[in-house]
């Protein structure tokens, strides 16, 4: 089997091998699935892997807009629309210096797993730009969005491609973006997703991937058991994901020590209650501030310059910020400090060698296409109230976000579960989301 999976993972080398992130990505996802097509005779032979790390179309285009001082700059866009056998593309727009083809590429590939596991009808899709938000104005955002979506345009659509936001995209520049579209095409439309309450956003979409991602991690909690009372919650980020994944583990009683930002991480021995929280949102989403900021407000608090929160002792981990930001090291510190569960909110954020580190441990460990698959699930379902006309209340939508990701939970189970009863969920993830593309993929021939 090693040489079957290193012949593949060669090939995919050949043609991406300046592409690490998205090789990361693809060697997870190898590891697992390879196996099981060598199992099943209905896949054996037909490339369908192959076939589902070669994107069906990238795009990338020039976005030119006008800075505050008059300059005009020049940044690069992209949209990867990598699989569409079981629906339209669906999946984030990310802004960020560091957005290149190859980090958007992984995030495609990620999303087309984790829309298959959504049990909605939705393909894989990401995109993005190298721009910076940091330090902007609002007028700026604007015409970067309205820059960006004059070309983006043609290449989207309510049944073609739904893109939503990521790292750098929240609501108000979904909303610029929406305000383009919505004047080049001449039509209201479901196009995107976390729009705002008043002009077809859905209740709960801002929660969604923070509180899926507790979800999640209560449904694996339960097969022990146990769950998040009492626990100590190590929470990296303060974005969206971050804020509200804590504010769902507070509410449920348990103890949030850390929340950090690209400069370092906030501990705060006393817990981040809700008011604390309330703090973090304000800093965040209305000043635009930086999480050093905290410890002003709440003395009794450290901040740790540089660094990621991994050293704190804590019973679950919540990596809510980027990729690689929980490597080896980190998974020894959190074994070593008795972290027995991590949720993965963000996507990718452990490095493979630190997931094989807690699979070791035999701990619950959850990889972000299953754990923070809460958000695209609720973007499904903003959708469907969109084509229906029609509006579910704040109760609905988040019965239907924890049925969904109990459902993840069952596919991770089925697939994944050992003779020794322990679940890889990474496993279990990857076959379960694979599945239902390969088949819909076969169904349709080879197109
Ligand atoms: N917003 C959503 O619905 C979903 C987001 N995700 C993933 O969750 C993660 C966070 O996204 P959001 O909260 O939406 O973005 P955001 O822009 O609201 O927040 C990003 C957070 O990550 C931190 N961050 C970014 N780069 C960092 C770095 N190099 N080192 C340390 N911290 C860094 C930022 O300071 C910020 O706290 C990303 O991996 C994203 O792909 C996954 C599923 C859905
Ligand atoms: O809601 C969406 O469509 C995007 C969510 C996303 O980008 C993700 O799941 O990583």
């Amino acid at each position: 089997m090693k040489e079957i999976i290193a012949e593949f993972l060669d090939m995919v080398k050949e043609r991406n091998g300046h592409e690490p992130e998205f090789l990361q990505a693809v060697e997870e996802v190898a590891e697992t699935v390879l196996p099981y097509i060598v199992q099943n005779d209905i896949y054996y032979g037909k490339n369908v892997l192959l076939r589902m790390v070669e994107p069906e179309r990238l795009v990338s285009f020039r976005v030119c807009w006008v800075d505050d001082n008059g300059e005009i700059q020049v940044n690069r866009g992209y949209r990867i629309q990598m699989n569409s056998a079981i629906g339209p593309y669906k999946g984030g727009l990310r802004f960020h210096p560091t957005v290149n083809a190859s980090i958007l590429k992984f995030l495609a590939f990620e999303q087309v797993f984790k829309n298959s596991l959504t049990t909605l009808p939705m393909g894989g899709g990401k995109g993005g730009s190298d721009f910076d938000p940091k330090g902007k104005s609002d007028n700026e955002i604007m015409r970067f969005c309205h820059a960006f979506m004059s070309e983006l345009f043609r290449h989207i659509g309510p049944n073609t491609d739904i893109p939503a936001g990521d790292i750098g995209v929240g609501q108000r520049e979904i909303g610029f973006l929406f305000g383009k579209y919505r004047k080049l095409r001449n039509e209201f439309t479901g196009v995107l997703t976390g729009k705002g309450l008043t002009w077809g956003g859905s209740l709960i979409r801002p929660e969604a991937t923070g509180y899926g991602t507790v979800y999640f991690a209560e449904n694996m909690l339960r097969t022990k058991n146990d769950n998040f009372e009492g626990k100590t919650v190590v929470i990296s980020g303060s974005g969206n994901v971050a804020q509200y994944a804590a504010e769902k583990c507070i509410v449920i009683g348990a103890k949030v020590v850390t929340l950090s930002d690209s400069s370092g991480y906030i501990y705060d021995k006393d817990g981040i209650d809700a008011d604390k929280l309330k703090f973090v949102m304000h800093l965040k989403n209305v000043k635009r501030g930086r999480i050093k900021e905290y410890v002003k407000e709440y003395p009794e608090a450290k901040f740790v310059k540089g660094k990621t929160p991994w050293s704190e002792k804590c019973d679950i981990a919540l990596p809510c910020a980027t990729q690689n930001e929980l490597d080896i090291e980190d998974a020894k510190t959190l074994l070593a400090n008795g972290c027995m569960c991590v949720s993965e909110g963000a996507n990718m954020p452990s490095t493979n060698a630190a997931i094989k580190e807690f699979h070791k441990a035999r701990i619950l460990f959850a990889p972000g296409k299953a754990s923070n698959a809460g958000g695209v699930a609720t973007s499904g379902l903003e959708m469907t109230q969109n084509s229906l006309r029609y509006k579910w209340t704040r109760e609905e939508v988040d019965k239907k976000l924890r049925e969904i990701m109990q459902d993840i939970h069952n596919s991770c189970t089925e697939y994944g579960q050992e003779e020794d009863g322990y679940i890889d969920y990474v496993k279990g993830a990857n076959i379960a989301g694979f599945v239902k593309v390969a088949d819909a993929m076969l169904a349709q021939g080879v197109v």
